[in-house]
């Protein structure tokens, strides 16, 4: 299991980490391809030197902190997601760090004999262009090992890009496809699909009319759900993985000006499933959200969605 621990600048002086450690330091917003490959060296150095691998991250999302952003802020992988993913790439420990003014104006020296020290680092590991403080204060990697002062290493790892491409992976370019819908970007970048958590809660009592039944899920506020439309899902439901066709949308067929809802219906599936928590593995994107004439031009529609939805599956 990996260890979670909150911090909050000025650090508690009762916390000294007694053995030394990798320590590699990122938002990691998605732990997508780029940030694994800095976890996977970070990780190399740990098991080359028997240390434990911990990371440092933050909390919130440094936008937030420095400039005004719309609410509410979605993240790619919340905070417990985001350790989860940790977790599978060996990391032993998390640190999440209040982001706040007082630190954000810390001095570099003081940052790294004030925050970094206290975590005893042996070796600090982090992306080409991290900053642990203002740019121009030289809170940057090239200058790392000068605040080190020979008390740990410094491993600064390139930049991660998709392939033919020159710029690197970033999770605001993933949180941006998300929001267009783009899923085929999205996975390219994670390495794995995108998913979110929820909880199943009631509906109009339509689906059920319509013959196709939806589980509605409430999604927490935090994550990042994929654009209005409709697309092909795998549900973790009741321990089972099941097929599925979601809508996101306002269900425009019936009104107008109805709320945003995420509604799937599950392929060969017959249960009263209120209240269970969920996980959506967003596969694959079908098609974008249609105001019907009637109730049968809808039904016929969700016919050939779900015929989609199983070719999917069967050329997986
Ligand atoms: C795969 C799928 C695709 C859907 N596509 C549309 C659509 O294009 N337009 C629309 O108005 N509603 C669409 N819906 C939503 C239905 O209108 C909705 O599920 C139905 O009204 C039942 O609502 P309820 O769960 O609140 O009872 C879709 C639902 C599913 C499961
Ligand atoms: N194949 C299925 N897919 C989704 N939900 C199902 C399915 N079979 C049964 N259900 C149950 O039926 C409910 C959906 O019925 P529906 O008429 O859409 O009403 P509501 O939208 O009010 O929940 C789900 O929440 C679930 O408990």
């Amino acid at each position: 299991m990996t260890e979670l621990t909150k911090l909050h600048y000025p650090l508690n002086n009762n916390l000294k980490v007694a053995e030394p450690q990798v320590l590699v330091m990122g938002y990691f917003d998605g732990v997508h391809l780029g940030h694994q490959a800095v976890i996977k060296r970070a990780k190399e150095e740990a098991d080359r030197l028997g240390l434990p691998l911990a990371v440092l991250t933050y909390t919130p999302y440094p936008g937030l902190v420095f400039q005004k952003l719309p609410l509410p802020w979605h993240d790619l992988t919340p905070l417990d997601e985001k350790v989860a993913l940790l977790s599978k790439l060996g990391v032993a420990r998390v640190y999440c760090l209040n982001l706040t003014s007082m630190l954000s104006e810390l001095e570099p020296q003081s940052f790294v004999d004030e925050v970094l020290m206290p975590l005893s680092p042996r070796v600090v590991v982090a992306g080409y262009d991290h900053l642990y403080g203002a740019r121009d204060k030289q809170a940057d990697m090239a200058h790392l090992s000068n605040y080190a002062r020979n008390r740990f290493d410094v491993v600064t790892v390139a930049k991660t890009a998709l392939a033919g491409q020159n710029h690197k992976i970033a999770s605001r370019d993933i949180r941006a496809a998300l929001a267009d819908g783009d899923l085929d970007f999205v996975k390219a970048s994670l390495g794995r699909h995108h998913e979110t958590s929820g909880v199943v809660v009631h509906g109009d009592a339509r689906g059920r009319t319509l013959g196709f039944p939806t589980i509605n899920i409430w999604t927490p506020e935090q994550e990042s759900l994929p654009a209005i439309g409709v697309y092909v899902v795998s549900v973790t439901i009741l321990g089972q993985q099941v097929m599925g066709m979601a809508s996101i949308g306002r269900n425009v067929t019936f009104g107008k000006d109805r709320p945003v809802t995420v509604e799937i219906n599950l392929l060969d599936f017959d249960q009263a499933v209120y209240g269970e928590p969920v996980r959506v593995k967003w596969l694959q994107r079908l098609r974008g959200e249609v105001a019907f004439e009637s109730a049968e031009a809808l039904i016929e529609q969700l016919e050939r969605d779900r015929q989609d939805t199983r070719n999917y599956f069967e050329k997986d």
